[in-house]
């Protein structure tokens, strides 16, 4: 089946006769076309429509799949009212705003049923063209990792690591996924600690979280790495998050609950006395969102399926002191996984 067909399926399921896509990014997948936050997507039962403006009309033309329609509202919204009279017309109740659903009301003759996930449910299991740019994007960020590792060092502001890979990545021809994290010494007890000003000092540990974007799909991975010898209470947290991320990487494949491997990394944290910090969920899918389905929580309730683009990434944050956290890319396949970040995880200098 293809995707289209996969939504359409979804769209039977959810009652509705048509969807109105506005999530930029099922703007994207369900057309091509890659300025989704300028453009909308009607799909029916026997079409789809891309609706964007004059601004794209090249664009639109050499890259979505699906009809163009070029028009600002309020034509946008009668054009497709032609298309919808009658029917029972989901939206996107988790992207539309008060303001967009109003105007549907009062162009479109049409039953308006709020709708959750269904394009994301699609999202969920990435074509081989998906799986070959998120491979591409990691396989870019790896080799940058590599070149600016060197710069790791006392002496180096976080800010200019950052730098680095985000030169490293553009002249790679890849855009930056998203804002780098550079946490150092104690800034490492934030999960989201993006690079500041900090001059990174001797027995640091450093938490560098970063990733790619190739033709619109992310790749995600983070390291911890010691810059000279790290205290006694960083190495074991180091050893402790490396133990549960290897064995949840290990743990990954088709028919796993999503909330069983959250479970099992955070029990061996747990055992090591680190359960309170382990602060976030285990992981998480990666396409054109960094943060996308399924979600490795305790509440989710996704089963792993070949095809899913995952990130394994335990971390424990000690508030004052440090943090660490170790992050792979990992794609679900028939027989088990395939790790797609490979840069090394260093062992602790002595
Ligand atoms: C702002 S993008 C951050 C990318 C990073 N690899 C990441 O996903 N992180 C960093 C620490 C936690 C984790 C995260 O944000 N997880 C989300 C899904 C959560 O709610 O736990």
């Amino acid at each position: 089946m293809t995707q289209l067909e996969q939504l359409r399926a979804a769209m039977d399921g959810a009652g509705v006769d048509a969807l109105w896509v506005s999530d930029p990014a099922n703007v994207r997948a369900v057309s091509g076309f890659s300025s989704g936050k300028d453009g909308k997507v009607l799909v029916t039962r026997d079409g789809a429509v891309l609706y964007t403006d004059g601004r794209y009309t090249v664009q639109a033309q050499e890259e979505s799949r699906i009809e163009q329609h070029i028009a600002r509202p309020p034509e946008t919204y009668q054009d497709a009212a032609e298309r919808v009279r009658g029917g029972r017309v989901g939206f996107e109740a988790e992207h539309l705003t008060v303001a967009g659903l109003d105007a549907l009301h009062e162009h479109w003759e049409a039953e308006l049923v709020p709708t959750r996930g269904l394009v994301e449910g699609v999202r969920l299991i990435k074509t081989p063209q998906e799986v070959e740019a998120i491979r591409e994007a990691q396989a870019l960020a790896d080799r940058v990792f590599a070149q600016v590792r060197p710069i790791i060092r006392a002496g180096v502001r976080e800010l200019d690591v950052a730098l680095e890979l985000e030169m490293g990545l553009r002249r790679a021809g890849a855009e930056v996924g998203f804002d780098v994290i550079v946490a150092s010494g104690p800034r490492g007890a934030m999960p989201h600690g993006v690079a500041s000003e900090r001059v990174i000092e001797d027995g640091d540990l450093v938490t560098i979280d970063f990733g790619a974007r190739v033709r619109g799909y992310h790749s995600d991975m983070t390291r911890t790495v010691a810059v000279g010898r790290p205290s006694d209470e960083m190495r074991r947290v180091y050893e402790a998050v490396l133990e549960a991320e290897e064995a949840a990487v290990a743990a990954v494949k088709p028919g796993v609950r999503a909330a069983d491997l959250d479970a099992l990394a955070r029990g061996i944290l747990e055992r090591h006395g680190l359960a309170e910090a382990f602060a976030h969920s285990l992981g998480h899918g990666v396409g054109l969102n960094i943060h996308e389905g399924p979600g490795l929580r305790g509440t989710s309730e996704d089963v792993l399926e070949p095809g899913m683009v995952i990130t394994v990434e335990p971390g424990a944050y000690l508030p004052g002191v440090g943090g660490v956290r170790i992050e792979d890319l990992v794609l679900v396949t028939e027989g088990g996984h395939e790790v797609l970040s490979h840069t090394p995880k260093e062992p602790l200098p002595e």
